[in-house]
C-alpha cells in the first residue's frame, strides 16, 4: 500500500508518471478508475482549491467522497501514550481505524499550529493516521504540499518544456502573518527533483526553511549537477530567472513567541514581486499557490500578466489529484 506523503519518496520518474497521466486526464477528464471507490476528505483548515478540486475530481473518475471539516468531528488527540484530560475527546487511533472502515482513501489537510516546530516538523497528525489507518493516505498540505508542487511542476512544463537546467527564483515575498512553509518546502523539493537550479530568496538567515527540507533539494539538485543557492540578494537572485514562484512564510526561530512577536516587520514589504524586479529575469513565469493578496504579495500587473501561471497551476490541481488517487486506489 502506497501513500501520497510528500513527493520525497517518489522517484522523478514516479512524479513524471503522475504528471503524464494528469496531461492525458486534462485532454480527456472523466474515466472509471474510481468506480466505487469511496474517499474521506479531512480538513483542519479552511481551503477552496484543494477541497473541491478534490471533490469534483474524485466524482469525475466514478469515486465518491465525503469532506469531514475538523470543526465538525471531536477534537482529536494525536501524541501516543496521552492522558486525555484536555480538550481532546478522541485519538487518532480510532479515527483512523474507523474510517478506514468506511472509506478505501483518506485525504488530510493539517497545517502546523507553530507552537513547538521540533514536534510539529515531524508532521503529528499526518503520522499518526498513516500509523493507525489500514487505507492510503494523502496530504493535502501540512508542513509540505505535494498536490500543489505537482501542480506547479505541470504548469512549468506546460510552458517551458523540459526543466532541467532551467532556474527557478524561489522567492519570499511580504505577508503580515507569519504564514506556513509548506509550499516553500514543496516547491524546492519538486524543482529541484526535476533538475531545476533553484535559488532561494528570502531576507535573512533566519528565513532560510527548515534544514531538513534544505538538505533535501541540495541532494536532488546534486543529483542532476544541480545546486540550490540562498540568497538576500533581490537582484541576483531574479537575474537570469526562468521562473519566479513567491510564497510568503513565518521564521521558524520564531515559532512559540506570542503572535505579537512573530508578525512580519512592515519594512520587508519590498520583496513583493513587480514588474521591476520581473524585468531582470529571462521573461520568467510567476507563479504563487493562492490565495494570494494582491499588491502585497505581487503587483496587479504581474499577477495579471501574460506571464502569469496561477490560474493554470490552481486549474492543474484537479489533474494531478486525480492522476495521484488513480494510482493510489485506481481501477
Ligand atoms: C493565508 C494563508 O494561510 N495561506 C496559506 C495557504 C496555502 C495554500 N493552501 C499559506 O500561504 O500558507
Ligand atoms: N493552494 C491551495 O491549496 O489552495 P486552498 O488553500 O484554497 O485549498
Amino acid at each position: 500500500m502506497r501513500h501520497f506523503l510528500t513527493t520525497e519518496d517518489w522517484s522523478q520518474a514516479e512524479l513524471q508518471a503522475l504528471l503524464d497521466d494528469a496531461r492525458a486526464l486534462k485532454q480527456s477528464p472523466q474515466n472509471e478508475r474510481l468506480r466505487g471507490r469511496r474517499c474521506a476528505l479531512l480538513f483542519f483548515n479552511p481551503s477552496l482549491r484543494t477541497r473541491t478540486s478534490f471533490q469534483v475530481g474524485i466524482a469525475d473518475l466514478g469515486g465518491h467522497s465525503v469532506v469531514l471539516d475538523a470543526a465538525g468531528t471531536w477534537p482529536l488527540e494525536v501524541e501516543p501514550g496521552a492522558v486525555m484530560d484536555g480538550e481532546a475527546e478522541e485519538h487518532v487511533a480510532e479515527a483512523a481505524r474507523v474510517l478506514s472502515t468506511y472509506v478505501d482513501l483518506i485525504a488530510i489537510r493539517a497545517f502546523p499550529k507553530f507552537e513547538n516546530w521540533s514536534r510539529e516538523r515531524e508532521d503529528p497528525i499526518l503520522a499518526g493516521f498513516v500509523k493507525h489507518a489500514t487505507v492510503p493516505i494523502i496530504n493535502m498540505e501540512t508542513i509540505v504540499h505535494p498536490c500543489q508542487e505537482l501542480a506547479m511542476l505541470m504548469a512549468l512544463q506546460e510552458r517551458h518544456g523540459d526543466l532541467a537546467g532551467k532556474k527557478l527564483c524561489l522567492t519570499w515575498t511580504y505577508h503580515p502573518k507569519p504564514l506556513n512553509t509548506a509550499v516553500a518546502n514543496s516547491a524546492l523539493l519538486a524543482a529541484t527533483k526535476m533538475g531545476m537550479d533553484v535559488t532561494l530568496l528570502c531576507p535573512s538567515k533566519e528565513y532560510i526553511l527548515d534544514e531538513k527540507f534544505m538538505r533535501a533539494g541540495e541532494r536532488f539538485a546534486a543529483e542532476h549537477g544541480r545546486g540550490v543557492t540562498v540568497t538576500h540578494d533581490i537582484a541576483e537572485a531574479y537575474e537570469g530567472a526562468d521562473a519566479v514562484y513567491a510564497k510568503s512564510w513565518g521564521r521558524l526561530d520564531q515559532i512559540g513567541l506570542p503572535m505579537a512577536d512573530r508578525m512580519t516587520p512592515e519594512n520587508l514589504k519590498y520583496f513583493i514581486v513587480d514588474e521591476e524586479k520581473m524585468a531582470l529575469t529571462n521573461d520568467a513565469t510567476f507563479s504563487h499557490c493562492l490565495p494570494m493578496r494582491r499588491n502585497i504579495k505581487a503587483t496587479d500587473a504581474v499577477v495579471d500578466g501574460p506571464n502569469s501561471l496561477i490560474i493554470q497551476e490552481a486549474e492543474n490541481r484537479l489533474h494531478v489529484q486525480k492522476a495521484v488517487l488513480s494510482a493510489l486506489i485506481g481501477r
